[in-house]
């Protein structure tokens, strides 16, 4: 039976009087690689920010690997959960080493030999050349700077990632390996992964689930497959359209998207189409 590592239950976050998340529940099961998409200032980012607790919700409860997060230190529960976001939140006075084993430091404080090891293999798996280890971030391009983020994020060994449009300042090449980099990685960790996009192409690549939402409500959440075949409602049939016509499926997956632009409202990378 799957086995449930995160669930809302009716989540509400208002800033002030402006309600952006209303009754959200939702859950994701251990190994599930979750994508986050929908309209602007729909409240992805709130979403993921209120798993580890950067955000706290108005109403409702939120429970990571089964524990209320009510009832977690904050700080622990960050260090236990991978954060990436968009562009370079890198720190800048910090070699590529050094960022890579901040968390790994705070947490084998003893055990330099283990921080060491996760760092190796944590930049072997996201492709970073081991001669990189004594640079700083303004000595990397864009995709390099990204790939130490998710390194960074993922050395701790968390059982869960939360990813911002980590992919959203690099270029449609870089952006596209570091797709197939993350999917590998998913493949080879099992980690549970969400993961925020505007690009639907990219929601339907990498998901095992897509949840789309609209003004703080789920409009959806469900495999790409039935996403693309069976569209809940007029808002998501909107986000899928053309992608129906162009993309072969795979069991869970999309295997090839020949992409044709999003649906209106819809951010890609070059703004609204
Ligand atoms: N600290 C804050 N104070 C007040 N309003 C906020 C704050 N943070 C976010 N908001 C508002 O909450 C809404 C949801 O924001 P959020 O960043 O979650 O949306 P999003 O779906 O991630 O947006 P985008 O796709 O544009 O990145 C927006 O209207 C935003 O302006």
């Amino acid at each position: 039976m799957n086995q449930e590592i995160i669930e809302f239950k009716h989540v509400t976050k208002a800033y002030a009087d402006n309600t952006v998340i209303e009754d959200l529940s939702f859950s994701v099961d251990q190994g599930d690689f979750i994508t986050i998409i929908g309209s602007s200032g729909c409240g992805k980012t709130t979403t993921l920010k209120m798993i580890n607790a950067l955000i706290e919700p108005t109403a409702g409860d939120i429970f990571v690997e089964g524990t209320n997060i009510k009832n977690c230190d904050p700080v622990q529960l960050r260090r236990s959960i991978g954060y990436a976001i968009q562009g370079s939140v890198l720190f800048p006075h910090m070699t590529v080493e050094q960022n890579i084993a901040y968390v790994p430091n705070l947490l084998n404080k003893k055990d330099k030999k283990r921080t060491e090891q996760a760092v190796d293999k944590w930049m072997k798996i996201v492709g970073l050349d081991p001669s990189m280890k004594e640079r700083y971030p303004s000595e990397l391009s864009g995709g390099q700077q990204q790939r130490v983020g998710i390194a960074r994020a993922l050395a701790a060994s968390p059982e869960i990632l939360l990813m911002d449009e980590p992919f959203g300042a690099v270029d449609e090449i870089t952006r596209s390996t570091l797709q197939d980099e993350i999917l590998r990685i998913h493949q080879e960790t099992h980690i549970t992964i969400l993961f925020v996009t505007h690009d639907i192409q990219e929601a339907l690549k990498l998901a095992t689930k897509v949840l789309i939402m609209d003004h703080g409500e789920i409009q959806q959440y469900d495999t790409p497959n039935q996403i693309l075949q069976h569209p809940a409602n007029s808002f998501v049939e909107k986000l899928v359209r053309r992608q129906r016509h162009t993309c072969l499926l795979s069991e869970d997956r999309i295997e090839q998207c020949e992409y044709s632009g999003a649906a209106a409202g819809i951010k890609t990378q070059g703004g609204i189409r």
